[in-house]
């Protein structure tokens, strides 16, 4: 809708017919988006040679355990010099790779012109034009421009920056704390418990997201707190909304089952677990939901452990910086 407003005709793939005819003939896509009409210059197609065909911009959306299958359906009709946009928010389950590595995997070529589009941005909002900010990342200076150029509106306020690793990290990661924040809410916990788990949540983030490379100011930007926040806080959030269900004692396949929209941070506090053992990063939060969705953990007692952790500093990193000192 964001491109169709800046006059790009846009063509949408979709793999569900009754889908791309619902919005071919009543522009509407009632399933994801009821109520809302979509503009004329947008058309749907099941046929991915049709849906590339003259595309300047590419911008993949599939949930992060899809992406790989449908880029490798993209890749027969790539042309170089196609900016191609992911705004997928996870790891790839079992290699672990972010979405950008499993498109250059597929897409060798693809890497001066890829970008991710992240930052805290409900589907719900941006159709009715709420003013949403959001930030693009891309190793190239002139793609991020580009593909800023393409997506700014004056409802639609786009940022660039060059760190991809921290935006797409921060953009997985904060589903995890979405989950928790929706757990503490149906346990019945107050907002002290909420504002603990998300700057502890932040915390723990920007640890994982800097053992791999990210720069930490990006966890302080729109990819980081900004999409914590409003993940944590919305009534759009599927992974808030899945949490509130878990803490309220239903169990996990029918919270799934019941969404029938993918909640990422399940699998992505799978993945986080397993990275932070990769690069010895201390994640307290994601250990304690894994244990609750992966192990069926007592939610109740993951809070008491959590609570009940060996006493630490709060900043390690001030703590023993030689500028900070301490009276005596
Ligand atoms: N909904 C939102 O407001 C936002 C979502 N995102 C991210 O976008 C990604 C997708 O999320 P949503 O569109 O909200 O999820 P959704 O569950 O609403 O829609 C996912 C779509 O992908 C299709 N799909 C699933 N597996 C597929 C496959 N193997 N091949 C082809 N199509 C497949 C489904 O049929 C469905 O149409 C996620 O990573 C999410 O975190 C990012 C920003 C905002
Ligand atoms: O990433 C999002 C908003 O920025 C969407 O979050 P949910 O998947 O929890 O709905």
């Amino acid at each position: 809708s964001v491109l169709a407003d800046n006059q790009y005709a846009v063509q949408m793939w979709t793999r569900n017919e009754q889908q791309a005819n619902e919005i071919n003939c009543n522009h509407t896509n009632p399933r994801f988006l009821p109520d809302v009409v979509l503009s004329s210059a947008i058309s749907a197609t099941t046929d991915m040679e049709e849906a590339m065909q003259d595309a300047e911009l590419v911008l993949v959306a599939a949930p992060s355990h899809a992406m790989r299958e449908v880029v490798k359906q993209c890749k027969p009709y790539y042309r170089k010099g196609m900016l191609i946009v992911h705004a997928t928010k996870g790891f790839e389950p079992g290699t672990l790779k972010r979405m950008s590595e499993v498109i250059i995997e597929e897409l060798p070529d693809c890497r001066s012109e890829l970008s991710v589009l992240s930052g805290p941005s409900h589907a719900e909002e941006v159709i009715q034009k709420s003013p949403t900010t959001i930030v693009i990342a891309s190793y190239n200076k002139a793609s991020a421009e580009r593909t800023q150029d393409a997506f700014i509106t004056p409802y639609f306020r786009v940022y660039t920056n060059p760190d991809m690793t921290g935006v797409e990290v921060g953009g997985a990661l904060k589903n995890i704390i979405a989950v928790c924040t929706g757990l503490a809410n149906g346990l019945g916990l107050g907002d002290n418990a909420k504002a603990a788990l998300m700057t502890r949540g932040l915390a723990e983030m920007g640890r994982l997201g800097m053992a791999m490379g990210a720069h930490p100011l990006t966890f302080a930007g729109l990819a980081g707190v900004g999409d914590l926040i409003v993940t944590c806080t919305s009534q759009h959030s599927r992974n808030w909304r899945a949490g509130y269900m878990l803490g309220q004692g239903k169990a996990l396949q029918d919270v799934l089952s019941s969404m029938g929209m993918v909640v990422e941070g399940v699998k992505t506090t799978q993945a986080a677990y397993q990275l932070s053992r990769l690069y010895k990063v201390e994640m307290p939060i994601t250990d304690q939901l894994y244990e609750v969705l992966w192990n069926g953990k007592n939610p109740k007692t993951a809070v008491e452990d959590l609570m009940g952790r060996m006493k630490t500093h709060e900043m390690e990193e001030v703590a023993h910086n030689p500028n900070v000192t301490w009276m005596e």
